[in-house]
């Protein structure tokens, strides 16, 4: 008897390109969302979007109320969690980066409202997702959640924000190859549930970027077009698969131990990139493809070694030597590597 079933959640509108930010109160209404707006941001996002969202809300006729959040973890969850209870909130907007973006994507499903993502850079694949991720003690959580009701992604807003944050979400998207490979390879040894249409998703994404590396420029909006569909697009393999796994393999385990070991170092979509770089060594050996993750990454500018992120040989190794701790999930890493391998790993492929 066939007894399998599942739920695919995806945002009901994808609303993208120039000077989408004026469309935030046609979304909210086309959504059908009333009630009062809490708009969760971060510092530098405030002034660039939530504050002219706030304006627009209150010339529409809406009363909407700012939080601002510094860090990602649950703490932040909570206390904005109790912020939107006490003011009587209806829904959410997650307005900044990665971290604004989770928390309010985290407060809204506790919450059980609904929650627009609207993001100010193109620095990570979490704007679609139907995952949180948050750092807990020794540990990282992926949170499921309800993912956003509708995505704002204003291309102008976007391609005016610093390039190393478009940079960052192109390496998010090149680690995709790496995650792929270590899911099928928990799919072979460890028999962990494999999509194949999240995982040829995630991977065809990559591919996308990658061969339009060129043409991504800081500045432009077109790239700024390019890199947020790649964004999307691996948001979407995220909530095929239920998991992270599309698009979070070895090269994210070793970039959230490097947030614990050396924290605000580097951006994560860096991290993740030259964690990539020598993932990939690791399934394909010396002659294998490692060289063309370096070289995607060198072409969008992005950081390929330990000086670039800003961090030390010494972090390096130890942040890939425990990373297999760092979660229950099956990668390459195994049980765990050597420092002697982490040390060959990392100098053959020039990360250190
Ligand atoms: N939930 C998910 O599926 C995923 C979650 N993530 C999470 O997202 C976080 C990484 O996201 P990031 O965006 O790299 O970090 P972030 O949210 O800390 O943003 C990086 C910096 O960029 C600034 N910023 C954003 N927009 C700006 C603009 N227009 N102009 C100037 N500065 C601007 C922010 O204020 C912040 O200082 C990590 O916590 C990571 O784990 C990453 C990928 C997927
Ligand atoms: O960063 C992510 C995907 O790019 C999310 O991954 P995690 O599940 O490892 O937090
Ligand atoms: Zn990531």
């Amino acid at each position: 008897m066939f007894e399998k079933s599942t739920w695919i959640r995806l945002p009901r509108n994808v609303v993208m390109g120039h000077d989408v930010l004026a469309d935030v109160g046609a979304v909210i209404a086309d959504t059908h969302l009333t009630g009062r707006p809490l708009i969760v941001t971060s510092p530098t996002p405030k002034s660039v979007a939530g504050e002219p969202i706030v304006d627009q809300l209150e010339a529409d006729g809406l009363d909407p109320l700012l939080t601002i959040v510094e860090t990602a973890n649950f703490q932040a969850v909570e206390r904005v969690i109790e912020t939107a209870r006490s003011a009587d909130v209806s829904y959410l907007l997650g307005v900044g980066g990665g971290k604004a973006i989770d928390i309010a994507k985290m407060a809204a499903d506790d919450l059980g409202v609904d929650f627009i993502s609207v993001p100010t850079a193109a620095s990570h694949d979490g704007i679609v997702s139907g995952r949180g991720s948050v750092p807990d003690g020794d540990t990282r959580h992926s949170v499921a959640a309800a993912p956003p009701i509708a995505v704002i992604a204003d291309t102008n807003v976007i391609a005016e924000a610093p390039w190393e944050l478009t940079t960052a979400g192109c390496a998010d998207i090149i680690s995709n190859y790496t995650a792929v490979k270590d899911w099928q390879l928990a799919n072979r040894l460890q028999n962990v549930e494999y999509s194949e249409y999240a995982g040829a998703l995630s991977q065809m994404t990559a591919e996308m970027l990658v061969d339009r590396a060129d043409s991504i420029k800081p500045g432009l909006e077109e790239s700024a077009w390019l890199v947020v569909k790649a964004l999307v697009s691996s948001g979407v393999a995220m909530s095929i698969a239920g998991s992270s796994r599309p698009a979070s393999g070895a090269e994210h385990l070793f970039s959230h131990q490097l947030d614990r070991i050396a924290p605000g170092a580097a951006l994560h979509g860096h991290q993740v990139g030259v964690g990539a770089i020598m993932i990939e060594y690791l399934h394909s050996g010396e002659k294998g493809a490692w060289h063309d993750v370096r070289d995607a990454l060198e072409r969008i500018d992005a950081p390929t070694t330990a000086d670039e992120l800003g961090v030390s040989a010494e972090d390096v190794v130890d942040a890939l030597t425990s990373a297999h701790e760092i979660r229950d999930r099956y990668t390459i890493l195994g049980g765990g590597i050597s420092e002697e391998a982490a040390i060959q790993v990392a100098t053959t492929t020039g990360v250190i």
